[in-house]
């Protein structure tokens, strides 16, 4: 999908929320656990629930690593189902890939051609040659750790080498790499205020925002220090919606907290777009 398609979606929806599939066989409604492929239906019934508030779903693709086999089949399936059945929703694989080149354009090529994802995320600490694997993919999207939403986010992110924030510096270097307008970044919802800083060095960018929810992020705040013209913004919500209720509404349930998410992003965009 082209950038430009995204921001179609966004506009046509009145949304810039991306659900994130996290799948937890501990979390979901016990009785789909009699199901052929418990995630799978899980999947499904949140999708069919919230396509129509939602421009992006992100399966995390540590909940289906592991359960080995049948986990990586179930998020075959989830891939499938919603390239078929929602071909302008934007698919994100989060899977924080990167490694020395040849390993990455395999990686590449697993998730941008195996499993068609629109886009990955990436690791950038190994560098120029570990990620511009990823970037030589036309129409796809390379979604690099720039500011995390987790603690440990201090540990070297923010510390300052050569003068300047490692994340920063991880902005910076990556713009002048080939194909860099393939590259989005992801910053945690957590560090809203850290976002004018990330505007000033990639103003055009999209960022994904995971870290709103059970997180405790803002969406006003990453909002009014994120957006672009573009509007910019793939705010993420995992948990939060997906496990609103443990029963057998848990579909209507994921329904009702992507509508309120929805809504406030959809008075956002108006009070922005004055449209
Ligand atoms: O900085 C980061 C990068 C990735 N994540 C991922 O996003 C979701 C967040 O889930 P919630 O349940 O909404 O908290 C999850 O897959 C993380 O691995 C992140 O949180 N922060």
């Amino acid at each position: 999908m082209t950038t430009q398609h995204l921001v179609d979606q966004i506009h046509k929806k009145k949304s810039f929320l991306c659900i994130g599939l996290d799948v937890d066989l501990d979390k979901i409604p016990k009785h789909l656990l009699a199901t052929e492929d418990p995630i799978f239906e899980f999947n499904k019934a949140i999708i069919d629930a919230t396509h129509h508030l939602a421009v992006a779903y992100k399966p995390n693709t540590a909940f289906y690593e592991a359960y080995g086999l049948k986990g990586w089949q179930s998020l075959q399936k989830t891939i499938m189902y919603l390239n078929e059945q929602h071909p302008n929703i934007f698919t994100i694989a989060d899977a924080k890939r990167g490694d020395i080149g040849n390993t990455s354009t395999m990686y590449a090529k697993a998730f941008f051609e195996d499993l068609a994802f629109d886009s990955v995320t990436v690791a950038p600490y190994m560098g120029k040659d570990s990620v511009e694997p990823f970037l030589n993919f036309k129409d796809k999207h390379t979604i690099m750790l720039a500011l995390t939403s987790n603690q440990g986010a201090f540990n070297f992110q923010t510390k300052t080498v050569e003068g300047v924030e490692l994340y920063k510096k991880v902005l910076e270097t990556s713009k002048t790499w080939k194909n860099a307008e393939n590259l989005m970044y992801v910053v945690g919802a957590t560090k809203a205020e850290f976002l004018s800083d990330i505007r000033k060095i990639i103003p055009d960018s999209f960022l994904l925002v995971p870290g709103v929810g059970a997180q405790g992020g803002s969406l006003q705040e990453v909002c009014e220090y994120g957006m672009n013209d573009q509007i910019g913004l793939l705010i993420n919500s995992s948990r939060g919606i997906l496990y609103a209720s443990k029963g057998e509404d848990f579909a209507e349930a994921a329904k009702v907290q992507a509508e309120l998410l929805q809504s406030e992003m959809m008075s956002i965009l108006l009070k922005k777009t004055g449209a």
